[in-house]
């Protein structure tokens, strides 16, 4: 059985913001009507994958959590700090859908957990990379030698240059001649990936290389075509004052009419870390002071739009994404992140509902 709750399903492989190796952020989309049952025996398969820095290896954990009944890739993150809650505590909605990806019909067939995982995998019609950086991308390269045939990788210039040049170069990775790669258009525009998304990527900032050169990541809005919905997912990010550009306000101008016409009801974006001092480095990330500025702005854009709409985000799903690992004894990073976007969303009337992400779920959105 499909999920039918929800426009997209969204499995998160991977969301840790490092610098823990494994569970780094990697994304399967797909309609959320389209079963994986369907998906394993259909030709042309509705399966995207958004960032790779996760791959095979939890899809593998993730067969095995839903065949044995564990929680284990789903509770790896919270298993991390001494304090940490009940998943359920990670979120404000009691609303938002999550599932364990795979289901009886999935896990029935005859194949091991690896077969599983990689069949599931070999289902990916195209990966999407925001940025070259490696807890992106680890996945997608320590899996390729086991792709089953051309697998198509798109991602901006700047980052397919990166991938060629930097990593299957055939010294740090084999320049595999199966991978096809291909640039987004220069002015985003929608594409058709899988069989019923289109697909718009943006240029955002992260930060600078060697304080000088702008480092690019990007940022998908996904349209799912039988609902006419969309998603908008946010690869590493800086707000535009940390970075001095206008990239965000120019997604948000592009999807203001969408969040008014309520076509436009999930952002998954990061929030790195706790707010810091002003003389600590952010490395090109958000802290939840940066993202409620943010998404004031979007608030602002979309009441200018149409002024009699009081409170535009109201309702508004925000998946955080990202949040880094800390050493400092003082406790779950997620906690502290979540806790101060919910005061800051009060203390801003924007009415959003903030989800932390769990790696090994399913959101149903
Ligand atoms: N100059 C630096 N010193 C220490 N850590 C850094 C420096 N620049 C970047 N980083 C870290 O390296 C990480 C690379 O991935 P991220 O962009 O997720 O986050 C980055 C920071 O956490």
């Amino acid at each position: 059985m499909a999920h039918t709750s929800g426009s997209f399903e969204l499995i998160v492989l991977g969301c840790s913001g490092g610098p823990l190796s494994g569970k780094t952020c990697a994304f399967l989309l797909k309609p959320a009507h389209v079963s994986f049952e369907q998906i394993l025996k259909e030709q042309q398969s509705h399966l995207i994958a958004l960032d790779a820095g996760s791959g095979l290896e939890t899809v593998a954990d993730i067969v095995a959590d839903c065949r044995n009944n564990t929680n284990n890739v789903s509770s790896y993150l919270t298993g991390l700090y001494p304090d940490s809650e009940p998943l359920h505590h990670y979120s404000d909605i009691s609303s938002l859908t999550t599932a364990r990806p795979f289901n009886s019909a999935v896990l029935q067939l005859n194949k091991s957990n690896l077969e599983l995982a990689r069949a599931i995998i070999s289902k990916i019609s195209a990966y999407f990379i925001t940025h070259a950086h490696l807890d992106h991308i680890a996945g997608l390269v320590i899996n390729s030698p086991g792709f089953s045939g051309s697998t198509k990788v798109h991602g901006s210039e700047e980052t397919i240059d990166t991938l060629k040049n930097h990593i299957f170069n055939g010294k740090v990775w084999p320049d595999l001649d199966y991978i096809q790669y291909k640039a987004f258009p220069s002015t985003p525009a929608f594409q058709k990936v899988g069989q019923a998304m289109h697909l718009k990527a943006y240029p955002t900032s992260h930060g600078l290389i060697h304080s000088k050169f702008r480092y690019k990541s990007a940022a998908f809005l996904i349209r799912e075509d039988t609902k006419d919905d969309h998603i908008l997912v946010f690869g590493d990010v800086e707000s535009d004052p940390s970075s001095n550009t206008n990239y965000i306000e120019q997604i948000w101008s592009d999807v203001a009419e969408l969040v008014l016409s309520k076509q436009l009801r999930t952002i998954v974006i990061e929030c790195s870390s706790v707010d810091k001092a002003p003389s600590e480095p952010l490395f090109g990330h958000m802290s939840p002071l940066n993202l409620i500025k943010e998404f004031s702005q979007l608030s602002k854009i979309c009441s200018q739009k149409n002024p009699t709409t009081k409170h535009p985000l109201q309702g508004i799903n925000v998946l955080i994404i990202h949040v880094k690992e800390t050493f400092d004894g003082t406790g779950d990073p997620r906690k502290k992140i979540l806790n101060k976007l919910r005061q800051l969303n009060l203390e801003h009337d924007l009415g959003l509902h903030f989800t932390m992400c769990m790696p090994g779920l399913s959101y149903i959105i």
